[in-house]
C-alpha cells in the first residue's frame, strides 16, 4: 500500500474517482438516472442496506421509515445535521443497537450476527479506548478480538507514522493521537465495511490529510466500503463519491455523489417587480429551497428537461446541494438506481422486528417520491 502518496495521487487511483469517472462508465452503471426515470435496482450484494428502519428512543423517533441502500466499494458521507438520526444509524449497522422496526443489513446479514460483525469495524465518535493500556496492549486486544483476520503491520504503520511510541499509555496521549490508535484498530481489522462517526473532527490538517488518503487507498486496494459521518462539507466534496442525506431520522438523498448533482440544477432570477412573491415559473419546478436577495432569487430544483421562464442554470456544487437539503427537512426523497433498496420476499420486515411505522412493503417509485 502507498502509504506516502498524496491524497490526490489516491483519489486518482480510486476506481470511483469522482473527478475520473468517465461518462460512458456512468451511464452503463446508472441507465435512466439522467431522465429521471428510477428504474430497477443494480444487481449485487449491498454492502450496507436499510428497510423502512425505525428507531426509537424515550424522547421519540430517532430514525423514521429509514430506506436506502449502499453498494459495496463506495467511499460514502453521511451527511445531516445535529440529532438527524447518523450516529443512531452507525449504531443498529454495526449491531451496537437494535432496531425497532423495519430491517438493516450489512452484506445481506444481521449486523448482530457474528458474520456481520466481523466484516465491520466502527469507530464511534466517543472512541472508546481503555486509558490503562499502552499502545502496543491495545493493538494486541485488537489482534486477539479479530483472530484470523488481524493486520498487525497496518495498525502499526498507522501508529508510527504519527510518531507514536507503542509503549505510550493510551491515557497519556492527546485527543487527535488517541484517534489515531482508534483508527489503527478499525484499519488493523480491515474490515470490508469501515463506519466512522466524524473521525477527523480532531485532527489538525495534515493528519486528515494523511487518513483520507489512507480511507481512499483502502476502498481502491481492497474494495472497503467506507461511510463516513462529517459536517465538513469540502472533506466530504474531496473523498466521498456517494452520499446518503438525513434530515428528522429520514433518508432525503441518497446515490453516487455526481448523480445527484446531475439531478438538480440552480436558478437565478429576478423577483417579480409587483411584489406578488416568487415568480410563477418556479412553481412548475420540484423546489428544494429559494432564497431571495434583495431583487435576486436563487432556487435549487429537482433538474427538468426545460426551465420555464427566465433564469440563469447551472449545476450546484456539492455544498449549495448539501445546504439545501440540510435547511429544508421536508424536502421529498431522491433515491438514485443503486441506492434503492432491493426488496424480495425475505426482506420484508418480520414479527421478529416489527413495531415500527411499517406498513408494508414500498415501490422503487414510493422511494423515489
Ligand atoms: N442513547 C440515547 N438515548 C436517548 N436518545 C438518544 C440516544 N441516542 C440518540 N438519541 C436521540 O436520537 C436523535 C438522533 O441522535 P444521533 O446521535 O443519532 O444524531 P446525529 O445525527 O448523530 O447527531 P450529531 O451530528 O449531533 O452527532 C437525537 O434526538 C438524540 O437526542
Amino acid at each position: 500500500m502507498h502509504w506516502t502518496h498524496s491524497t490526490r495521487f489516491m483519489h486518482c487511483t480510486h476506481r470511483t474517482c469522482r473527478t475520473h469517472r468517465t461518462q460512458e462508465t456512468k451511464d452503463q452503471e446508472y441507465p435512466g438516472v439522467f431522465t429521471q426515470t428510477y428504474g430497477s435496482p443494480l444487481n449485487g450484494v449491498a454492502a450496507l442496506e436499510a428497510h423502512i428502519l425505525h428507531k426509537r428512543f424515550r424522547g421519540g423517533d430517532a430514525l423514521r421509515d429509514c430506506s436506502f441502500r449502499l453498494p459495496a466499494g463506495r467511499i460514502c458521507a453521511l451527511v445531516g445535521p445535529n440529532g438527524a438520526g447518523k450516529s443512531t444509524l452507525m449504531g443498529l449497522a454495526s449491531g451496537m443497537l437494535g432496531a425497532d422496526g423495519g430491517r438493516i443489513r450489512v452484506f445481506g446479514e444481521d449486523p448482530r450476527s457474528a458474520q456481520a460483525r466481523g466484516q465491520v469495524a466502527f469507530l464511534s465518535q466517543s472512541k472508546p479506548l481503555y486509558p490503562g493500556l499502552t499502545i502496543a496492549e491495545t493493538l494486541r486486544m485488537g489482534r486477539e478480538l479479530n483472530p484470523g483476520h488481524w493486520h498487525q503491520e497496518t495498525a502499526e504503520r498507522l501508529v508510527r507514522a504519527g510518531d507514536l511510541p507503542l509503549h505510550a499509555k493510551v491515557g497519556t496521549l492527546s485527543g487527535g493521537q488517541r484517534t489515531r490508535v482508534a483508527l489503527a484498530l478499525c484499519f488493523g481489522k480491515r474490515p470490508r465495511l469501515l463506519m466512522l462517526d466524524e473521525p477527523l473532527a480532531d485532527l489538525d490538517p495534515v493528519v486528515r490529510h494523511e487518513i483520507t488518503g489512507l480511507l481512499m487507498a483502502m476502498a481502491a486496494e481492497h474494495g472497503t466500503t467506507v461511510l463516513m459521518s462529517s459536517h465538513t462539507l469540502r472533506e466530504i466534496d474531496e473523498v466521498c463519491d456517494y452520499l446518503v442525506v438525513l434530515t428528522q431520522g429520514h433518508v432525503r438523498l441518497a446515490g453516487e455523489a455526481d448523480d445527484l448533482l446531475n439531478a438538480h440544477s440552480v436558478l437565478v432570477g429576478a423577483m417579480p417587480g409587483n411584489d406578488s412573491g416568487l415568480p410563477p415559473s418556479l412553481a412548475a419546478h420540484v423546489v428544494i429551497e429559494s432564497r431571495v436577495a434583495g431583487r435576486q432569487v436563487t432556487a435549487l430544483v429537482r433538474r427538468e428537461d426545460r426551465v420555464l421562464g427566465t433564469w440563469d442554470v447551472h449545476e450546484p456544487s456539492l455544498e449549495e446541494l448539501l445546504l439545501a437539503y440540510l435547511r429544508s427537512p421536508d424536502a421529498p426523497t431522491l433515491l438514485t438506481p443503486s441506492a434503492q433498496p432491493q426488496l424480495h420476499p425475505q426482506s420484508q420486515p418480520t414479527a421478529e422486528n416489527a413495531g415500527g411505522s411499517a406498513s408494508g412493503p414500498r415501490t422503487n417509485q414510493e422511494y423515489a417520491a
